[in-house]
């Protein structure tokens, strides 16, 4: 079994259980109150593109950055311009939570991503309640059938979609209306080696009523002038931010070299 069946695998007994707990009810109802939302559609569109990860670990790198405090992270990624945040919320194989999420919320007025392994209605209220802009579906995890439900229940709450795809035939199976953003991840999840030609052999695939994100393993401005040549206009980056012992200055020298 690879990573992201194992991971999937895990996840659908986590949600089951948040169910048991918190009923659904529970979490539409506190929907009533929803504060302001931010497009990282638009957002993309109109800034560097990047979007900056906040993850601690993950399966590829057991021990990313365990030190940095989310709050700091995000005002930082905000200082510097970044059009938009990634918050990991899986626990077991990323050490994320919602409550990172929340703090991240509470932090920034710039668009946040809920980072997770999306396969269920919940987990969308879930993601909306606490306060983000955007939900990521993989398409590796996910029927055509599964998309198109998850993908119109965001757009029903106010969300926008990332579709996250690693093929052609990934992509083939997903495109539709109710996406916003198209993400090719760069990561092979089979041995975690990274290829910026993934996210170049999709990109004249990808049609451009999407806004085309690159993802994985991006590390200096050369690479993203390729990729934007390319067609690519937002940038999803993690590693790059999170390796270092001197966040702000690593986040500062990295911006000025992807603007
Ligand atoms: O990062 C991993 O090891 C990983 C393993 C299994 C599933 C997903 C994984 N990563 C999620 C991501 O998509 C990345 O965190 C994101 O694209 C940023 O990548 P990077 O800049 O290489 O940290």
């Amino acid at each position: 079994m690879n990573v992201l069946d194992k991971i999937i695998q895990d996840k659908r007994k986590e949600v089951e259980c948040k169910k048991q707990v918190l009923p659904i009810k529970q979490l539409e109802s506190s929907l009533l109150f929803q504060q302001k939302t931010y497009s990282l559609k638009e957002s993309i569109q109109n800034g560097t593109g990047v979007i900056a990860e906040f993850k601690r670990r993950s399966p590829s790198k057991p021990h990313l950055n365990t030190q940095l405090n989310v709050w700091d992270a995000v005002k930082t990624y905000q200082d510097f311009k970044v059009s938009g945040i990634s918050v990991l919320t899986d626990g077991k194989y990323f050490g994320g939570s919602l409550d990172d999420f929340l703090l991240a919320r509470s932090a920034v007025e710039i668009p946040l991503l809920r980072k997770d392994f999306i396969i269920d209605e919940f987990q969308i209220l879930e993601a909306k309640s606490n306060g983000a802009d955007v939900i990521l579906l993989i398409a590796a995890v996910l029927s055509t059938a599964e998309i198109k439900a998850l993908s119109k229940f965001a757009k029903s709450l106010g969300l926008e979609v990332l579709l996250e795809v690693h093929s052609l035939d990934e992509l083939n199976k997903s495109l539709m209306p109710t996406l916003d953003m198209i993400g090719v991840n760069n990561r092979n999840l089979k041995d975690f080696t990274t290829s910026i030609q993934t996210s170049l052999d999709l990109a004249e695939f990808i049609p451009n009523d999407f806004v085309k994100v690159s993802e994985s393993g991006i590390q200096d401005g050369t690479t993203i002038q390729l990729l934007r040549n390319a067609g690519f206009q937002g940038f999803l980056i993690g590693e790059s931010f999170m390796k270092t012992d001197d966040f702000e200055r690593n986040a500062q020298v990295l911006m000025a070299n992807f603007s």
